[in-house]
């Protein structure tokens, strides 16, 4: 990996967490002199960089401590020179501290922390900083406790509000319960080259825009694509209501309605054209099948009908538990148009036979490739996996998202962007992305319903594209 010396690269990267704490430190405290900073090293060069970014700080001025975890293996250059700087080793966390550094472990950790390390933590994050508050938790590199490649905790684990991560983003970092653990991800560019294709991408807003189909001079309804909508009931006539609504923000010219809550759909979305079934709905360039089908024969035939359609398909909900039987199962594996399913982890373990595991990256992974469909596996971070491998992940999402029906929302949307004509990945990623961006604006307001996801994709949509 490292065409330059060890030992620069470690430079670089305590140079950019030095700065990085002292900016925090003057947005917090007002200034960077005679703040206390608190250093908890490990045994590696994870600490060294810690040390190294001590002797930074102390030599502007702050009253800068190290403690060792295991005093004998602390990296020996690194001490020296927070020595150096006039900084000095502590056995105890001090009880006033404005600021600690998390340099226990980073990408050489595995397991939880040990429980020296995880008392020592605790101790350090409810020391007083001088305003009163709790120090400011800096984790280098990677939070100790935390996977660096899968984002599982498996035991105790630093919390931070601020990693500062070297040369490339960590999967931990960004999926499972170790992006919590993260707090903001700060990447500071070391010179590393990597590897292309990266193996995990982020979506940002400038990928979604530039994939989003948008309407040109000669556009007309049905060559912006039309979605057909299978979805809802009598039984659950909202689900049919809410995938409309995420297929009318979308870019598609037309929505065509398909099911047994078409009353509810001609009230509420005139726009819509309705029909009481699948095969009688007409052409459409991607259907979106499942949320509150039921689970009845009609269901099942109704999907069939879906399935047997050569465009995309969008699977969801109901769809989920009965695509893996018998007839139905044969009908998705026949299928040579692209399928996106959009599990939670309950669906997921119907659909792979388990729940996903710590390594939701793999989990999704392995499912697409099981079945050869991208899938969106949907979480605080919502990974995107297709079959040939690819992963992305959606850095929208929001608590505000985890209410019923906001799932319907997302299908009827996703199912539009593959009408529109984007790859099964493209298509669940803008969509994701879209998506989380409306459960924010929505949470803005208060607490937040499915409904209000769906009144809020429009305009999220337009901020988007903007
Ligand atoms: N690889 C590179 O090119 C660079 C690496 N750098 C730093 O080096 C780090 C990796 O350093 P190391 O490979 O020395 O590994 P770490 O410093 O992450 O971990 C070192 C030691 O911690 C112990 N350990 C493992 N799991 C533990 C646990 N759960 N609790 C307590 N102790 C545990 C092990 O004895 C291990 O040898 C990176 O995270 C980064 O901070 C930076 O200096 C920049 C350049």
């Amino acid at each position: 990996m490292a065409t330059v010396p060890a030992g620069t690269l470690m430079q670089r990267a305590a140079a950019g967490l030095a700065r990085r704490c002292a900016q925090l430190l003057a947005d917090r405290f007002g200034g960077v002199y005679g703040r206390r900073v608190l250093l908890l090293i490990g045994a590696g060069s994870n600490g060294g960089d810690a040390l190294f970014a001590g002797a930074r700080l102390a030599a502007r001025g702050v009253v800068v401590r190290a403690l060792l975890l295991d005093p004998g293996r602390a990296h020996a250059e690194g001490l020296a020179a927070l020595r150096a700087a006039g900084a000095i080793t502590v056995d105890s966390a001090p009880a006033a501290v404005d600021l600690v550094m998390d340099g226990v472990v980073g990408i050489g950790g595995r397991g939880g922390l040990r429980p020296a390390a995880a008392s020592v933590v605790s101790a350090a994050a409810t020391a007083n900083a001088s305003d009163g508050g709790r120090p400011i938790m800096v984790a280098v590199d990677v939070p100790s406790g935390v996977d660096p490649d899968t984002g599982e905790v498996p035991g105790e684990a630093v919390t931070a509000d601020v990693t500062v991560t070297f040369g490339c983003l960590k999967p931990g970092l960004v999926v499972g319960a170790g992006a919590v653990r993260a707090g903001l991800v700060d990447l500071v560019d070391i010179g590393l080259s990597l590897p292309e294709p990266p193996v995990l991408r982020i979506a940002a807003q400038a990928d979604v825009r530039g994939w989003w189909p948008v309407a040109g001079r000669d556009s007309d309804k049905y060559r912006r694509g039309v979605v057909g909508v299978a979805t809802g009931s009598s039984t659950y006539p909202g689900a049919a209501v809410l995938s409309v609504a995420g297929a009318s923000a979308g870019p598609a010219g037309m929505v065509r309605y398909a099911g047994s809550a078409a009353d509810y759909i001609r009230q509420r979305h005139p726009s819509a054209v309705v029909t009481g079934s699948v095969t009688g709905a007409g052409r459409v360039q991607a259907w979106v099948c499942g949320s509150g089908l039921g689970t009845d024969e009609r269901a099942i035939g109704e999907l069939r009908a879906v399935l047997a359609a050569p465009v995309p398909v969008c699977l969801d909900a109901d769809a989920l538990g009965l695509v893996m039987h018998g007839p139905v199962r044969e009908r998705l594996a026949q299928r040579s148009a692209p399928t996106v399913v959009t599990p939670h982890d309950r669906e997921f373990a119907r659909l792979a036979g388990a729940p996903p595991g710590a390594d939701r990256v793999a989990s999704a992974l392995g499912l697409a490739a099981q079945l050869n469909v991208t899938v969106l596996l949907k979480g605080d971070r919502t990974v995107v996996a297709s079959p040939d491998g690819e992963v992305w992940v959606n850095p929208t999402g929001t608590a505000a998202l985890a209410s019923g029906g906001t799932g319907d929302v997302l299908a009827g949307l996703l199912g539009s962007l593959l009408a529109g004509g984007l790859s099964a990945v493209r298509a669940a990623v803008a969509a994701a992305y879209a998506h989380g961006m409306a459960g924010r604006a929505a949470a803005e307001d208060g607490p937040v319903t499915s409904a209000d996801v769906a009144a809020a994709l429009r305009s999220s949509v337009g901020v988007l594209l903007a």
